[in-house]
């Protein structure tokens, strides 16, 4: 080791950026004030991950996303270091021995919420104790912290719209504000460099990290920008040209209406506090440029979006089994939901002979990512008209999306399911076809994904009839829309 005043050690997980890190900032300052280098790690887990179901396309934007980060760590003189460990139990040992080689004294991550993180958090907290000074978690993933917003009799909120308002008020009286820049603190010599290599890659160029995933299996992210910059760019430019138009063009597929910032948020890439700030100070300077209602209206729907994220972050802290796979609605376990091996992979393949349906999991398969209001109408597809277990679906969906988000994910599957708290009331079945008039109203949407029915008029795009489907070589419908619909009401109702 270099020195014996030992180093601070930062470790990145799902915080992949400078700029408003708490934990980072903090590690810094605590670095600069006792005078030691600040070291920064992230741990591969491929066991892990692939038991959470993460895409490949999500995983090689991970790869990207370290990689920009390595190199705006490099500019700063702090090498960022990959370890790996094959999963979560593992990481305890695997951070001890690194631990031990670089003489590490204090360790800084941001928190994590769902079971297999707080477990794994526990265990290292657990394993360091007699090696380091101090392990210190910041709270991070939502904008307001979890567990402080609260009834006025102390309870976690089960309702999206009283919370939102309880949230508001909170944001109105205390401001949000982002972490500063992390102080300049001593950067790692060679001594300790090689220390640290010695049991990990060194990520100082695009080779090196590409090595170290090389073993996972990866889908091409590259139609997706990765990287804070990229990010940044990304919400700036949704901010100044799309979100006055937000609340108009939000739910239209075929439309740009929406940011498609989930990814960055995903891997902490971009923090909700940056967005919520960017949002709540364009919408100032909208008001006092005397801007209409409308291009107001349109970035409050878009801040209550960044709410909702909150809200299901807040309900899984509050509710760790959620993460578990276990219905919020604890009583819906008794529904027993078909087992129907082909309506379940005509739903993945995008052969249900629902257009709007099939265009929908076209996209998720094609790019890795679905508008929102193709994720309810899926959704509620294949737990309600096919009536199949919630589960499958927010499975599929994890293991496609590049922008997998468990809380936001499970919290959109319970909704549609209506297994979740606040979620759809199950008498609220969406029609697809209705949804498909009403969202995608000339079909552009369905056009781009479903090319064989493209030539079909306005009208007959949304439900083609028998000849249409034969001369476009399109199947019929798997399921009776309106008979499913009713089956599924009476099964939720005997619930009681
Ligand atoms: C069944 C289902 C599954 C979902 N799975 C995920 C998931 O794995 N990861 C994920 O990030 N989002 C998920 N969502 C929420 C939402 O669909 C996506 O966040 C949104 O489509 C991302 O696109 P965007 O960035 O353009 O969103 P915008 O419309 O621009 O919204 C801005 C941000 O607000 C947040 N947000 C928007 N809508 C919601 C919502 N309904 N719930 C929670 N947060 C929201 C997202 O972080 C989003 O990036 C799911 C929704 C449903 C119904």
């Amino acid at each position: 080791m270099s020195d014996d005043k030992g180093c601070v050690l930062h470790w990145f997980r799902n915080d992949l950026r400078l700029a408003d890190n708490p934990a980072f900032t903090a590690a810094a300052t605590k670095a600069a004030d006792d005078e030691r280098p600040l070291l920064c790690c992230f741990v591969i887990c491929p066991n892990q991950w692939q038991q959470h179901d993460a895409a490949p396309i999500k995983l090689d934007f991970l790869r990207r996303s370290l990689i920009e980060l390595a190199s705006a760590l490099e500019k700063l003189g702090k090498p960022l270091f990959l370890l790996t460990a094959d999963d979560f139990t593992t990481v305890p040992k695997v951070l001890e021995d690194f631990v031990e080689a670089v003489d590490a004294r204090a360790l800084y991550f941001n928190e994590e919420y769902a079971v297999n993180e707080h477990r794994r958090d526990q265990a290292v907290a657990k394993r360091l104790k007699p090696l380091i000074e101090c392990v210190h978690s910041y709270r991070d993933q939502s904008i307001l912290p979890v567990k402080s917003i609260r009834t006025n009799a102390g309870e976690p909120y089960k309702v999206f719209t009283p919370y939102k308002r309880s949230w508001l008020e909170v944001a109105d009286t205390s401001p949000i504000s982002l972490w500063p820049k992390p102080s300049k603190s001593r950067n790692p010599d060679k001594k300790l460099i090689s220390a640290a290599a010695e049991l990990s890659v060194r990520a100082d160029t695009a080779k090196a990290i590409d090595s170290a995933f090389s073993k996972l299996d990866l889908i091409d992210s590259s139609d997706w920008a990765a990287g804070e910059d990229a990010a940044h760019d990304e919400l700036e430019a949704f901010i100044e040209s799309y979100a006055e138009d937000y609340d108009r063009l939000r739910d239209r597929p075929a439309e740009d209406g929406t940011s498609r910032i989930s990814r960055f948020l995903a891997n902490g890439t971009l923090s909700g506090r940056q967005c919520y700030v960017v949002a709540t100070e364009a919408r100032r300077r909208l008001k006092s440029g005397g801007a209409s209602e409308d291009a107001v209206k349109g970035i409050s729907t878009w801040i209550s979006e960044l709410i909702w994220r909150d809200f299901y972050i807040h309900l899984m802290t509050d509710n760790p089994r959620l993460s578990m796979h276990q219905p919020f609605k604890t009583e819906t376990d008794k529904l027993k939901w078909n087992d129907d091996e082909a309506g379940f992979e005509a739903w993945c393949e995008g052969r249900t002979g629902i257009p709007l349906v099939d265009a929908a999991m076209k996209q998720l398969n094609q790019t890795g990512w679905m508008h929102n209001r193709l994720r309810m109408v899926t959704a509620m597809f294949l737990t309600k008209n096919l009536f199949l277990d919630w589960r499958r679906g927010e499975q599929y969906f994890m293991q496609k999306l590049i922008d997998g988000y468990l809380p936001s994910n499970n919290g959109g599957w319970q909704w549609s399911a209506s297994t979740g708290t606040d979620a759809a009331p199950y008498f609220r079945v969406f029609n697809p076809v209705s949804q498909s008039r009403s969202h995608d109203p000339d079909g552009a949407f369905i056009r781009k994904y479903l090319p064989e029915l493209a030539s079909l008029d306005n009208k007959s795009i949304h439900e083609p009839d028998k000849n249409q489907r034969k001369d476009c070589g399109y199947p019929e419908a798997i399921v009776d829309l309106k008979a499913t619909r009713a089956s599924a009401i009476e099964r939720f109702k005997a619930l009681g």
